[in-house]
């Protein structure tokens, strides 16, 4: 006697393509913006200013990667609409797996380091931010931040690495 064969699930769609649903993880990107490639000494860090159960809390600037986007091109993207400057990329910040960080969600976050492409721009706070600081990458300034907790981790790492960011490698 046969039995049926139990219908198999549909695969989970990847983060990268999951449908702007909401109830999917989704993959994040985030940006690890210095202030010089070569010798940086300071770290942009961004207050989230909603929704409300991250208000008050500092990001690396970023989010959600669009169905179809490359990661660097949504986060090239994010930086021209939260904080109206062009970011010239380098490599990713070393993470623990190569799906990225994960977040409280369970969505994963990949960084790159970056610096401005234009020398004399200004990051603005233009969307999802009330403040933008130029933290010194040395002394206690960024890890005393409030950041979002799945953040911490991150910080350790883009304060380890800062030194030779756009170097190693090479
Ligand atoms: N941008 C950013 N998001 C982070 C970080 N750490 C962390 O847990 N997250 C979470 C917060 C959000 O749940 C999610 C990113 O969503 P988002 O609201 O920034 O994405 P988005 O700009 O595309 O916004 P939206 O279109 O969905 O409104 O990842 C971080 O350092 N940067």
């Amino acid at each position: 006697m046969t039995s049926a064969t139990p219908a198999r699930p549909a695969p989970a769609a990847s983060p990268t393509t999951s449908p702007r649903d909401g109830a999917r993880p989704r993959l994040v990107v985030g940006l690890a913006l210095l202030d010089d490639a070569a010798a940086p000494t300071r770290l942009l860090a961004a207050r989230r200013s909603a929704p409300a159960t991250l208000r008050g809390l500092w990001e690396f600037p970023g989010g959600k990667v669009e169905p179809g986007e490359g990661a660097q091109e949504a986060l090239l993207r994010e930086c021209r609409e939260e904080l109206g400057v062009a970011v010239r990329l380098g490599p990713e910040v070393a993470a623990p797996e190569p799906a990225g960080w994960e977040l409280a969600n369970g969505a994963r976050m990949r960084v790159f380091w970056g610096v401005l492409a234009e020398e004399g721009a200004r990051p603005r706070a233009l969307q999802d931010h009330d403040l933008l600081a130029w933290l010194p990458l040395a002394g206690p300034g960024v890890r005393h931040l409030d950041w979002i907790p799945a953040d911490r981790p991150i910080v350790a790492e883009v304060l380890r690495g800062a030194a030779t960011a756009f170097s190693a490698g090479r």
